[in-house]
This record gives structure tokens, C-alpha cells and sequence, in this order.
């Protein structure tokens, strides 16, 4: 912030070298901690101590396979023991092995796959391939610690120190670690909303994104249309022909963009495994794109080719027929790929804005593409590392975020200590400030009193409450009722002794960052009980 006197310095900007050093061992750090916290194997003397701690099942069946999710094998298990899965620390997009049960630890998995469906009685994983043998034996599932995501940094990392004078961020790295003022055009940009309800600072943040050459920092406080915001710019940016990479840390908050742009019929394509997106935005899928392509009758032909197999071999006891079985599975599904290989190509080559996680951006699938435009949101809750996936792909880059949320999860505690969790959107707005950056200040969520507190701490008064919120109350909601529990707009709740960790953390979360009325309304019904406790800590509720 700047201060009266203005003689406040500014930081000196970290060294590409500085960062590679810094970066590399905390990254192995981090690395260490997610999988002592996570893996079934490496922490767990026996499969029981596995199971108890969550990260294994074991006496499971085989129940279903289907062909699905674009030529995925979808394998559904359930307990041989009960009706319902021990309890267990397993989530959809979990990466997960699966063994005999009677394996040793250590042992071999007969395939790797993706959690995609979790009901109490069963869990549902997608499979590239059928496992060739033991669907018909008891078996356990292991969660592993995602190694490919520590694998594709370093990677990152790598390229960064390398590639430095060439390849399409050859402009872009100088100016992100300050050997180079960014630049602006000196044109004022004009352009007609395709929102037209955009505001005044979203307005100006979207004219000063389309200015800048190289480097552009939207940041969106709480509610403020953050994302509305970088839909707006990516929908200019397609007008004016750029080819945009789209990204963000997590899946949903990529399918979030790929939802509001799509009425916009923008030519574009979401890259993912198809068992961590949302259902609704399977249909801009690479692999679904692909499918629909010239090639999609004959892949449509393999799929059921390949579904009355799976079928087969599900009932088939005999060994050799099975291997039989088995060998054809693995033909068929070597040719849809080839044919599917070829077809990705044509896809990614046509599409104006390709969308995927930071991590995803690694994906060899974009080898011999490059971008006008890098766009990534969430950018205060990322890794730096993680951002200079897809930044190494584009000479320009907007990033959206706000570093006065919270930073990046980090497991390492030492690597927490020592930087990681530094952000390059922190960095840059210490860096650059207002030469780069727009702060949007009108919310869209929070009566006016709950706002009043962030924007006086966080962000000097600047923000202001739309009309449509500034009053509004829980009970304004239908299905509400006006009760004690629903009428203030403040409520001040005491946690401490009371053994209600994260209590603060839910309550901040009904107060700020959701917005679907059937999730508030459960989480008032858990809310309500707890408010008897005595009130001592400070926080704030009221409809947002
Ligand atoms: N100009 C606008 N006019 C009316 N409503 C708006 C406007 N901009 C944003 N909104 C609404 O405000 C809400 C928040 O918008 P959006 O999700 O884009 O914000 P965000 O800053 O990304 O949110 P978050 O705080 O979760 O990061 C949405 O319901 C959106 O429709």
C-alpha cells in the first residue's frame, strides 16, 4: 500500500534464479509431506492400519464395468462385508490403485484409475484400461499421493531455467521477474460489453486488461464478479483473434468459466479427465469433441464393440478365454485412441480458447501450441510454480485473483515457513501495484454490514455493495422463517473451549463465498444448534 510520504520502497523483485533456488527444494518438501499424509503404503505397517487411517478399502467386489466417459472403463465396487463402505478418506478425482486383496503391501496394482462416483454402499473408478486379471477376486482400493502433480513442477521449473530466451514466454518471463517494465498500449481501448450489465470497475478492468502487452492483475475481492470479469475479457480477446489458454488451479473453477462461456458459442475446448468434470460441461470436452468428429461412428462402433466384451468377461470363468478376451479389449482400444489421437489435433487446432487446470497444461496434448493470451484465475490461490505451466505457453497473461484471501494450501510446514506459498499475483501487485492492476468494487453477495468489516480491514473502504444485496436477509430467502437464528445480520459466535474447530471457517463461508441457496439453507439447519454456545469470538452471518 502506499503511504503518506510515499517513501516507502518497493520491494526488489525476485530473481528468475532466486526463484528456481528457492523453489526447487521446497517443492521436494511438499512433495514429502503430502505423501507421508496421504499414501496407503508408505505411513501403514498393515493393510488394517491402511484401512483404519482411511486411505484403503479392502475387502471389495467387482459389481459393474461400463464403456463410458469417452472409452473410459467405469468400475463399480462394493463391500463384500455389508451394505456399506467402511469409513474411509476417499474423494471423486482421487488418483487410486487397485490390488488383490490378499497382496502384499508393496505389491503391484492391476490398474490405476480415477475416483468418479461415491455412494455409501459402492465406489465407481474410471479405468483407461480393464484390468487384464482378478475382477472376479476380492479386492482393495489404495489412494496414492498425486506425484505427477510434484512431477509436472519440477518439470515447470526445469523448462523455466532452460527455456528462457526462447519459445512463447520469451517476452513475458523478463517482465514477471522485473528485468522489464511491463508495457501498455498507448491507444485507449474501447469495446461494447457482451455483458451488459458490467460495472464501472469491471469495465475498466476489462479496457485495461485489453491494454496491457504483457501483464495484467485483475483483482476481485469477495463477491466482486471476479469471474464475470475474465469471461468478459476472454469473449473480447476472442473477437480481436486471440488464441487464449484459459486456467485455473482447480477443476471447478475451470468449469465454471467453460458454463458462462458457452451460451456465448465461443469455439472452445475443456481439457480433463473426463472423471473430474462437471456433467455439464462434459460436452466441450476434448474427448467428447473428438468423438463427435468424422472419426465418431466407427469410435461408436468400437464402444459397443468393447462394452458386450466387458460384459463377457465379466461372467467368463475360463482362463483362456478370458486372455482372449482380454487381448481383443486391448486392440480395440489401442485403435479408438490412434483414431482419437489424430482427431484431438484437428480439435485443439480449431479451438479460439482451450480451458484446463494449471497442472493440466502440462498435458503433451499441447506440445506444439502456443497462446496470445494466458489467462489464470484463482492465481492467489496457486503455487507460482503451478502458474508457470501454462504462463511458458503465452507471451501475455491476465491473472485474477486476490492475495488477500487465503494463500495456497500448503502441507509442509517448512516449506510454508520458507516462501511456497507465495504468490506470483501477490508478488507482482508488490512489484508493479496499480501499474498492472484493477481492484473491482462492487459486490454482487454480502449485505452492506458484512462487507463494511472486510472492506475497512482488507481493502481501504474501496468496496461497496450493489442495491440488489446491500439490505438483503436470510430470511428474505423462501423456505427462510424471520427467527432469533435469522434476523440479525451480525451474530457474534464464541468457538473457543467449545471444541468446534472450523466452526469460524464454515460460518466465514456461509458469510462469503457461496452462493447456492439449497447449500446455505442445509448448512443453517447444522448451523442453528451450535449457536447456543456461548459468544465470545467475533464473526459475522447474514445472507450473502
Ligand atoms: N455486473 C454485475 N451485475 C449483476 N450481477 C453481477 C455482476 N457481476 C457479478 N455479478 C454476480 O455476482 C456474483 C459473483 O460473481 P462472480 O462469481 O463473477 O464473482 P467472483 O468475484 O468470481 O466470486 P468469488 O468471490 O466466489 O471469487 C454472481 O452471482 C454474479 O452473477
Amino acid at each position: 500500500m502506499a503511504t503518506g510520504t510515499g517513501s516507502k520502497k518497493k520491494p526488489s523483485p525476485l530473481s528468475l534464479e532466486q526463484f528456481i533456488s528457492i523453489t526447487a527444494p521446497l517443492l521436494d518438501l511438499e512433495k514429502e509431506a503430502e505423501i507421508s499424509s496421504s499414501i496407503a503404503t508408505g505411513a501403514s505397517r498393515n493393510l488394517d492400519t491402511a484401512q483404519k487411517r482411511g486411505s484403503t478399502i479392502l475387502n471389495l467386489k467387482c459389481v459393474d464395468v461400463q464403456t463410458g466417459l469417452m472409452g473410459k472403463s467405469l468400475i463399480e465396487f462394493q463391500s463384500t462385508k455389508g451394505d456399506v463402505l467402511p469409513a474411509h478418506k476417499f474423494g471423486t478425482h482421487d488418483v487410486v490403485v487397485l490390488k488383490l486383496n490378499k497382496a502384499d503391501l508393496g505389491s503391484p496394482a492391476l490398474g490405476q484409475g480415477v475416483v468418479y462416483r461415491l455412494k455409501d454402499s459402492s465406489i465407481t473408478v474410471a479405468f483407461d484400461d480393464i484390468p487384464e486379471d482378478g475382477l472376479n477376486s476380492p479386492l482393495r482400493l489404495e489412494k496414492v499421493a498425486n506425484e505427477v502433480t510434484y512431477r509436472r513442477m519440477k518439470d515447470a521449473l526445469i523448462q523455466l531455467s532452460k527455456g528462457v530466451h526462447k519459445g512463447p514466454a520469451s517476452d513475458l518471463i523478463p517482465v514477471l521477474f522485473g528485468e522489464r517494465p511491463p508495457a501498455v498500449s498507448k491507444k485507449d481501448v474501447s469495446f461494447t460489453p457482451f455483458n451488459k450489465n458490467l460495472d464501472h470497475s469491471q469495465k475498466e478492468a476489462v479496457s485495461k486488461a485489453l491494454s496491457s502487452k504483457n501483464v495484467f492483475l485483475l483483482h476481485g475481492p469477495p463477491g466482486t464478479g471476479k469471474t464475470t470479469t475474465v469471461v468478459e475479457i476472454i469473449l473480447q480477446e476472442v473477437k480481436r483473434g486471440s488464441k487464449i489458454l484459459a486456467c485455473a488451479a482447480s477443476n471447478i473453477a475451470v468449469d465454471n468459466i467453460v458454463e458462462r462461456l458457452v451460451p456465448h458459442r465461443v469455439k472452445l475446448v475443456r481439457l480433463g479427465h473426463p472423471a473430474r468434470l462437471l456433467p455439464q460441461v462434459l460436452d466441450s470436452a476434448l474427448d467428447a469433441q473428438v468423438l463427435r468428429g468424422d472419426n465418431s461412428g466407427l469410435a461408436n462402433d468400437i464402444r459397443k464393440e468393447m462394452k458386450a466384451l466387458n460384459g463377457k468377461l465379466l461372467k467368463t470363468k475360463d482362463r483362456n478365454t478370458r486372455k482372449d478376451i482380454q487381448r481383443e479389449l486391448r486392440t480395440l482400444s489401442k485403435e479408438e485412441r490412434k483414431r482419437q489421437q489424430l482427431a484431438v489435433t484437428d480439435v485443439l487446432k480449431s479451438a479460439d480458447v482451450i480451458l484446463t487446470t494449471l497442472i493440466g497444461a502440462f498435458s503433451k496434448k499441447l506440445d506444439s501450441t502456443s497462446f496470445d493470451l494466458v489467462i489464470i484465475d484463482e492465481a492467489a490461490q496457486a503455487l507460482e510454480i503451478a502458474c508457470w505451466i501454462p504462463l511458458l505457453k503465452g507471451s501475455r497473461c491476465v491473472l485474477a485473483g486476490d492475495h488477500l484471501q487465503l494463500p495456497p494450501t500448503i502441507q509442509s510446514v517448512e516449506a510454508e515457513k520458507k516462501g511456497l506459498g507465495r504468490t506470483l499475483f501477490e508478488r507482482l501487485a508488490e512489484v508493479y501495484g496499480d501499474e498492472i492492476t484493477s481492484m473491482l468494487t462492487v459486490q454482487y453477495r454480502m449485505h452492506e454490514l458484512i462487507m463494511d468489516w472486510s472492506s475497512k480491514e482488507l481493502y481501504n473502504s474501496k468496496i461497496k455493495a450493489h442495491p440488489s444485496v446491500t439490505a438483503h436477509m436470510l430470511y428474505d430467502l423462501e423456505g427462510v422463517k424471520r427467527t432469533t437464528s435469522t434476523e440479525p445480520t451480525l451474530l457474534l459466535i464464541d468457538t473457543a473451549g467449545d471444541g468446534y474447530t472450523g466452526f469460524f471457517y464454515l460460518i466465514k463461508n456461509l458469510a462469503y463465498d457461496q452462493t447456492d441457496v439449497t447449500w446455505k439453507k442445509r448448512k443453517m439447519k447444522k448451523i442453528a444448534p451450535l449457536m447456543k454456545v456461548k459468544l465470545r469470538l467475533l464473526w459475522l452471518m447474514q445472507r450473502d
